[in-house]
């Protein structure tokens, strides 16, 4: 499981909730809730357990039974990126998130404007300030966009870093996620450091593939993604990337092979 429940404080800060998850023995998942009252302030899902959403539709009814809104930070939207064809991944797991009836849903950098279009009181955080405060300061020359869907995020960054911005291509069969080829922007930068920018890193094969066609060495390549899943072969990104920037968004991101740099995603959201 990955849901945490947060209280809110008198001074107005938020801290860990004393609200217990637990499961019955038929499988029925329920809370154990805290002896003296406090107010919940929010619930935190990483990644997309199903069982956490039924876990925080619990929260939510405690929090609307005890007078107050149901907050949810679901930074890692699950199935942003199902947002087409059949089965439309993207709906189904709407419809279970609007289930819940939250009053406020956070999101950050969904895959796509196309899932959080279907959540209900859904409210969506962009990459770029975090990208800004925590990872520009280290010093590159160009950001550079992995693929078109990818350029709009980029673009954001670039403006708001005032670094030139490059977009390369990929191409990748819907069906089975086959990844068929790269292309490298002309005008790359001949010195200093460049950082990729996009939304989810899976299996790394995007990346790599995009690394090999650049041949840019690890020493001036970093690759930012808001969602880590690391997942298969991206501990191997390591040998083509000299930092991996991620967030806390999904738990893969904590993968000690890939050994990613992990921000903390609560601040900004
Ligand atoms: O680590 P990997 O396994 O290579 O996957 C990561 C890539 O997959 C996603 O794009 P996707 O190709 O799904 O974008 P699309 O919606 O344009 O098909 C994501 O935006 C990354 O670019």
């Amino acid at each position: 499981m990955s849901i945490k429940f947060f209280s809110r404080q008198a001074d107005g800060s938020a801290s860990l909730s004393k609200v217990k998850p637990f499961t019955f023995p038929g499988g029925e998942h329920h809370l154990r809730l805290p002896d003296q009252p406090e107010a919940p302030a929010f619930a935190r899902v990483t990644g997309c357990d199903v069982n956490d959403l039924a876990v925080l539709g619990l929260w939510a009814d405690w929090a609307h039974q005890t007078g107050f809104p149901a907050v949810a930070h679901l930074p890692y939207l699950p199935a942003a990126r199902a947002d087409r064809g059949a089965p439309f991944g993207a709906q189904v797991y709407a419809n279970l998130v609007n289930a819940l009836s939250l009053d406020e849903v956070i999101v950050f950098d969904p895959h796509s404007p196309v899932a959080p279009e279907l959540i209900n009181n859904v409210r969506v955080v962009e990459s770029t300030e975090v990208i800004c405060e925590r990872v520009i300061p280290s010093g590159y020359e160009a950001i550079l966009a992995p693929d078109a869907g990818a350029v709009h995020r980029a673009q954001q960054v670039s403006d708001a870093a005032g670094l030139p911005l490059f977009t390369a291509s990929k191409t990748r069969d819907f069906a089975t996620g086959k990844l068929t080829g790269f292309e490298a922007p002309v005008g790359l930068p001949a010195s200093g450091r460049i950082l990729i920018v996009d939304d989810i890193c899976d299996g790394g094969g995007t990346f790599m593939g995009l690394a090999s066609a650049l041949q840019v060495p690890a020493s001036r390549l970093d690759l930012w993604v808001s969602h880590g899943i690391f997942s298969g072969r991206a501990p191997a990104l390591r040998e083509y990337f000299g930092n991996i920037w991620t967030t806390d968004s999904h738990d893969g991101a904590f993968n000690s092979e890939v050994g990613a740099n992990v921000v903390e995603l609560t601040p900004y959201l």
